[in-house]
């Protein structure tokens, strides 16, 4: 649904050159909701903006919807742009006019006329659970359901493809999880296809079904939250699914073992102990839900150094679990149970990102 090859973005001001994305190929299906985690400066709202070209890129192919964007005359550009809706941080709405009011402009523009208008701003008001507060003004309801305004108005040209520049960075957890949970629904139902931008893992974890840790304008990783997590050393599967920093006894084998879907229902650590006659020591683990499936991640210790374990290692590799021998993972991985420090920091709240 949208493909983008080679993307590259410079801004020069004042005889200073930013390379706000540098090359950068991206992928996202259709039904798919794909999120650009990083941190602040990495290149992600200039990327998104690239997007339905409010950026101009300087190079690279933009396809949405199997329309290439740049080669657009501006009516066209103007008519591929109703596809592709957008939210922000901020919310944009117009301070004077009601939520109805914000939510019928888009369809202003579009020329629709005023009875179709209205029914329309009904459906899109009842769809994000707004239909009682159609004539308040956003000064008189709450973040969360301005972000919902936000939405139903992105939404007003029944787009294939909706844009999300932190839309839920302003808002408690609370609220980030009901609105999280609306965009689900909306890509569910609707088979919208979202490609969202954050600095919080929490919104990948939440609601991706792909992902992408940009850095400097550039993609270090990117692939389904699945592949990820079975990738080892995968940063993003770390950030994803931390585990807590465990100490551990000098001459034993630490390993970090990942399952994702069918594996997290087999008893495949007992069956190692069982049938290889191994003592194991389970340090620390957690299952969770990402990305809509059962991951589990388990951090186990064994007797002996690794070559010793090799084989028990293999037998837990061939059951299809993803298994990171800890002490071959570089120091600064194990810090905060896994979390390596450029993830870690992407975290942060967005006052501090600024
Ligand atoms: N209009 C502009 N003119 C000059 N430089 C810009 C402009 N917009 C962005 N940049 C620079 O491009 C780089 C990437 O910025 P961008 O806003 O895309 O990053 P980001 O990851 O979205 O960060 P944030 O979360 O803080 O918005 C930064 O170094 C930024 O200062």
């Amino acid at each position: 649904m949208i493909q983008i090859e080679k993307l590259r973005k410079t801004y020069r001001s004042r005889g200073r050159e930013v390379t706000a994305v540098d090359g950068v190929d991206l992928h996202v299906r259709a039904g798919e909701v794909f999120g650009v985690l990083g941190r602040s400066g990495a290149g992600k709202s200039t990327l998104l903006r690239c997007v339905n070209l409010l950026e101009r890129p300087d190079e690279g192919r933009v396809v949405v919807a199997g329309r290439e964007l740049p080669a657009l005359s501006g009516g066209e550009l103007r008519r591929a742009r109703q596809g592709i809706g957008m939210i922000h941080q901020h919310f944009g709405l117009l301070g004077s006019r009601t939520v109805a009011g914000n939510v019928a402009f888009p369809l202003e523009v579009m020329g629709v006329p005023r009875a179709r208008r209205a029914e329309r701003v009904a459906e899109l008001l009842e769809l994000v659970g707004l239909a009682d507060h159609a004539k308040a003004y956003p000064a008189q309801i709450s973040g969360g359901q301005k972000q919902r305004v936000g939405i139903a108005r992105a939404l007003a040209g029944e787009p294939k493809v909706l844009l999300s520049d932190e839309a839920t960075s302003a808002l408690d957890p609370e609220t980030t999880d009901s609105i999280l949970e609306l965009l689900r629904r909306l890509n569910r139902d609707l088979g919208l296809t979202i490609l969202l931008i954050t600095h919080e893992m929490n919104v990948v974890k939440r609601i991706c079904d792909a992902a992408a840790l940009m850095r400097d304008g550039r993609f270090t990783e990117s692939g389904p939250l699945r592949e990820l997590l079975a990738r080892p050393g995968s940063e993003l599967a770390r950030g994803l699914f931390p585990l807590p920093p465990v100490p551990h006894r000098p001459g034993a084998t630490v390993a970090d073992v990942t399952f994702v879907g069918a594996a997290t229902g087999r008893p495949v650590i007992s069956t190692l102990a069982r049938e290889h006659d191994v003592d194991v020591n389970i340090l620390a683990g957690a299952v969770e839900t990402v990305g809509g499936a059962p991951v589990g991640r388990l951090r186990i210790e064994l007797p002996g150094p690794p070559e010793g374990n090799a084989q028990h290692l293999a037998f837990l590799r061939e059951a299809g679990l993803t298994v990171e021998v800890a002490s071959a993972v570089p120091a600064e991985v194990l810090r905060v149970g896994g979390a390596p420090p450029d993830v870690a920091a992407v975290g942060t709240s967005d006052e501090e990102a600024k």
